[in-house]
């Protein structure tokens, strides 16, 4: 009898051999590339005279720089421009498919591979970039890798790592309305701490997630890593399986079969022995909102900005930082702060059970005077989805702007920043000083619909009093 968890028979699975160092040869099923990461790679490839060992195991997309509103070539940045060119040429030059800008399939990575039913459960994926962990949602072992990792992914399909613990994190109860997968993740992250993951791969499992669709298991596993977990994962069931039915790249026919009975069996056992196990209560959990400049400084929309005596020794120097970098008033509620720019996208929350959400709580509403708003579709797929279903109304309507897809203001390695000190309420993943463009910029991470109470009050808002009108 086996007793193993879904990271340790994935891992085995995908072990080569183990390298001098102690380290593990481990084999990448699926690695995705971008214009940031991807330039340097390359080019240490070329100067070693190396191949890509299997181009067909590499997909490419474009998304951090790409702008959101004027996309005609060449773009206005420069930089932006050149890292574009790099991308087209080095993946026509090695041979390995890209998804360009009008190609049908853009977008932001960990958007359009699962959309493309590209990630399959059981798989190693590997990309550079930090949110990989993302595909974990399918039951992956996904994690982001450096630059150098980027060439050792293109020119050997393997990585030189060392094994991560594993902690379970159990969640059980139902979600009620207005508190979603965000919430629970940001609430995860509250507790436990941003390096409460360090060493460790997160298994989330428990009723709540069972119960959550493969998009909201995204949105959670994406934030693994603002949790300090590398990667982070759900055990694919019935609800996985059904996603990936019919997509493009999903297995067909007698080889559906197949593969749904192999990530049957690659599922944790149930009497696997753990590192670490940490149980919540959904019940416990609120609409989340981060009042500092870390994922982990977040708390219950009822709640007020800790004071410096509530928080632990350990947390008061981040604290204290984080009062004066956000003008925040410790002991101040959080509810009723005003906020300037309102941003609903990235691989966090741009997919499209997010915008269907977002656009339930904007009809019949307006974004406040003086506040900016705008959606961001997580790929092209997803924004052609949402304009068939008329949601680019409903948001133009209520005075949001409707974009091209991208990471946006996620990052803002494009046009769309914040200016000076303005405080925006955003559905993405960080909040770091001067993450969102500006090196004043304040970011309040919540969930898409808070963010669209935030947009039509002009004030963070528990999207739970918002009247909904249909
Ligand atoms: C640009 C990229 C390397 C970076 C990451 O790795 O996460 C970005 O996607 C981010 O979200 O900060
Ligand atoms: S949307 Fe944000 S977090 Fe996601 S890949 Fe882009 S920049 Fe990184």
């Amino acid at each position: 009898m086996s007793s193993k968890t879904l990271f340790d028979k994935v891992w085995d699975l995908h072990t080569v051999g183990t390298l001098p160092s102690g380290q593990t040869q481990l084999l990448i099923g699926l690695h995705l590339i971008h214009e940031v990461t991807s330039p340097q790679a390359f080019a240490m490839l070329r100067e070693r005279g190396l191949k890509v060992l299997f181009p067909e195991r590499t997909v490419a997309t474009v998304d951090h720089i790409v702008p959101t509103e004027n996309q005609a070539r060449p773009f206005a940045d420069d930089l932006a421009e050149e890292m574009m060119q790099a991308l087209e040429h080095n993946t026509k030059n090695f041979g390995i498919r890209f998804y360009n800008v009008g190609s049908g399939n853009q977008g932001i990575v960990h958007v359009i591979a699962p959309e493309q039913g590209l990630t399959q459960p059981g798989m190693t994926v590997a990309c550079g970039d930090s949110h990989t962990s993302t595909h974990g949602a399918f039951g992956a072992i996904a994690f982001g890798i450096g630059t150098s990792q980027v060439r050792d992914v293109l020119a050997s399909q393997t990585l030189a790592l060392s094994k991560l613990k594993v902690r379970k994190i159990e969640v059980n109860g139902e979600l009620p309305p207005g508190i979603y997968a965000k919430d629970v993740i940001l609430h995860i992250i509250r507790k436990l701490g941003v390096n409460g993951g360090v060493g460790y791969a997160y298994e989330y499992a428990g009723s709540t997630f069972t119960a959550m669709n493969m998009e909201e298991r995204m949105t959670v596993c994406n934030m693994s890593i603002e949790g300090g977990a590398r990667c982070g994962y759900i055990n694919p069931d019935q609800v996985t399986f059904d996603y990936l039915k019919g997509k493009d790249f999903a297995p067909k026919g007698k080889d559906w079969e197949k593969a749904v009975a192999w990530w049957q069996s690659i599922c944790s056992d149930e009497d696997a022995v753990y590192d670490d196990v940490v149980t919540f209560d959904a019940a416990e959990i609120e609409p989340t909102v981060t009042w500092g400049i870390t994922p982990g400084q977040g708390i219950g929309i009822s709640e007020t900005v800790p004071t410096p005596e509530s928080l632990a020794d350990s947390e008061k120097a981040i604290a204290s930082e984080a009062y004066q970098y956000m003008q925040l008033t410790p002991g101040k509620s959080i509810k009723g702060t005003k906020i300037d720019v309102c941003f609903i996208g990235s691989c966090t929350n741009g997919r499209i059970s997010d915008l269907r959400e977002a656009a339930k709580f904007a009809k019949g509403h307006h974004v406040a005077a003086g506040v900016k708003a705008f959606v961001v579709p997580g790929s092209e797929r997803v924004k052609q989805q949402a304009e068939a279903e008329g949601l680019d109304q409903i948001f133009t309507e209520a005075g949001f702007e409707w974009r091209e897809p991208g990471c946006s203001m996620c990052l803002a390695m494009n046009p769309d920043k914040l200016q000076g000190d303005q405080i925006s309420a955003s559905s993405s993943n960080r909040n770091f000083k001067g993450r969102q463009g500006s090196a004043t910029g304040r970011t309040l991470l919540m969930s898409p619909a808070m963010v669209v109470a935030a947009a039509v009050t002009g004030e963070v808002t528990d999207v739970r009093k918002l009247e909904q009108v249909s």
